[in-house]
């Protein structure tokens, strides 16, 4: 018999979630301690801010390990530390923790203890919110959250990263809500010029006096709908705090004009940053913050919720002319599927699918070991013979200088190297085009615009992105 006080479960024949209280208590070298409530979402665990329990201790990598509760029980799962994470001396690649057993990270503990009592959480009857997807426990809750707030005028702010379904939702809650008839509008914070976003947003008059641009922002453009500002996080300080005034005050002013006009807006707002951290270094409005974070939903990534696979992948394949059926691809593809890690979340999914679809016999190449996204394929080492096969001159030779370095350096140098080639290739293969290239790889254009930001690409100059912003 499972121990209720430790899983997740569905009550009430499915309408309901049980969510036991749990702590995460981490006992650091010098014997402080620190706490953080275990809830739906993951706790990160590591020295980097961005963690939900930020351990001081030089042997914890930035990202150390992960803490989740699941239907069968806590699963700590290392995210590639260097020096490992332990259950009696074991090093685990992820196990599940019985209640009060200590995990070692470094030269700190994790234990993880029921603190009394459980929350019963409302769970959707429906496997779909709108056109969003999803018959997992945790996307149920969120539907079931979504059902209730959608019909009021609440701003909502939708966490999770790249990928997850953070623009279905926000359509999904505009076309749910009391105001579908009006407009929807989106505005694209990453992709718009950070020295264009305030009279994007709220409209611009110059040269008044003869009238010469005399024109609306997206907010009055959403006037009596939804305005979707996606990639909050991108949005300079100084438009933050015309945005907060806006929220506030319900009025926009055209940059240039004193002139108030009266808005009807409701707002969604999204991002993949943690907007805590980033508040925390001064990068983000803590009072903007804490206006948009009454309503805070987090949405799972899809390594969490791999119970949807299927789903999704029906929903991909029925919408092909000809419709297809998930019968129609090789019979190891949905267990590959539900094996692979999905960095890239629903979009890449979906990519991966058009692809199959095209090339059946690429399903190994795509997914497979070599791919490095399904964890059992990466958690098996190669049989002994066969590593023994490798030539150690030839080897050593191909490794060149990356041999002086040590391994997490040179697996970093490696991989930057073929983001670099990779993002390189494909941009030239779509002609510069930002947004057909990024379509392509699996991830969102910000991300891509951070890539070659990073390695210092320039997409091919007069090559139009076309999607800087769009009204929908
Ligand atoms: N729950 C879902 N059901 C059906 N389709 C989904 C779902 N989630 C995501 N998708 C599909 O995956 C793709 C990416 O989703 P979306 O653009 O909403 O992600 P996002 O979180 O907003 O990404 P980004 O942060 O990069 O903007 C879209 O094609 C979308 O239709």
């Amino acid at each position: 018999m499972q121990d209720l006080s430790f899983t997740l479960t569905s009550i009430d024949e499915g309408r309901s979630l049980r969510l036991p209280n749990l702590r995460a208590i981490v006992t650091l070298p010098d014997r402080q301690t620190l706490t953080a409530p275990l809830g739906l979402g993951p706790l990160l665990l590591g020295k980097s801010p961005e963690c939900d329990l930020v351990v001081h201790d030089p042997k914890v990598s930035r990202v150390h390990c992960e803490v989740r509760l699941t239907e069968k029980g806590v699963l700590v799962r290392d995210t590639d530390s260097r020096n490992g994470t332990f259950i009696r001396d074991v090093r685990i690649v992820e196990a599940f923790v019985p209640p009060g057993v200590p995990v070692t990270v470094g030269d700190s503990t994790l234990v993880v203890q029921p603190s009394g009592g459980a929350a019963v959480l409302p769970l959707s009857a429906r496997s779909a919110f709108g056109s969003a997807l999803g018959e997992s426990l945790a996307m149920r809750a969120l539907f079931a959250k979504l059902e209730r707030i959608a019909k009021t005028e609440e701003t909502i702010l939708l966490l999770g990263e790249s990928g997850t379904g953070k623009e279905v939702l926000a359509r999904s809650i505009h076309q749910e809500s009391r105001r579908a008839s009006g407009p929807y509008v989106i505005v694209d914070c990453g992709a718009v010029p950070s020295n264009t976003i305030e009279s994007e947003l709220f409209g611009m008059v110059v040269g008044a006096a003869t009238g010469a641009v005399n024109r609306a922002g997206f907010f009055e453009a959403a006037h009596h709908g939804t305005i979707f500002i996606d990639e909050i996080g991108e949005l300079p300080l100084e438009a933050q705090q015309k945005l907060l005034r806006v929220i506030e005050a319900r009025t926009v002013r055209r940059l240039g004009s004193t002139q108030e006009r009266a808005i009807d807006v409701r707002i969604v707002a999204a991002t993949h940053r943690n907007l805590r951290s980033m508040v925390a270094e001064g990068k983000f409005r803590q009072d903007l913050y804490f206006r948009l974070s009454v309503l805070e939903l987090q949405v799972p990534p899809l390594r969490e919720r791999r119970e949807d696979i299927p789903l999704l992948v029906e929903r991909f394949l029925s919408s092909r002319n000809p419709p297809l059926r998930a019968s129609d691809l090789p019979p190891e593809t949905i267990p590959m599927l539900l094996g692979y890690d999905w960095p890239g979340n629903v979009r890449e999914l979906r990519n991966v699918i058009t692809r199959l679809v095209l090339f059946p016999e690429l399903l190994h190449e795509i997914l497979g070991p070599e791919a490095g996204g399904a964890p059992a394929a990466r958690a098996a080492s190669p049989p002994v013979d066969e590593a023994a096969k490798v030539n150690p001159e030839e080897a050593e030779e191909k490794l060149g200088k990356l041999l002086e370095l040590s391994l997490p350096e040179a697996r970093e140098a490696v991989l930057a190297e073929l983001e670099r080639k990779y993002a390189t290739a494909k941009l030239r293969r779509y002609d510069g085009n930002i947004s057909r290239a990024a379509e392509a790889m699996g991830v969102s254009r910000q991300l891509l615009h951070r890539l070659l930001d990073r390695h210092g690409i320039r997409a091919k100059d007069g090559a139009p992105d076309h999607a800087a912003s769009k009204r929908g």
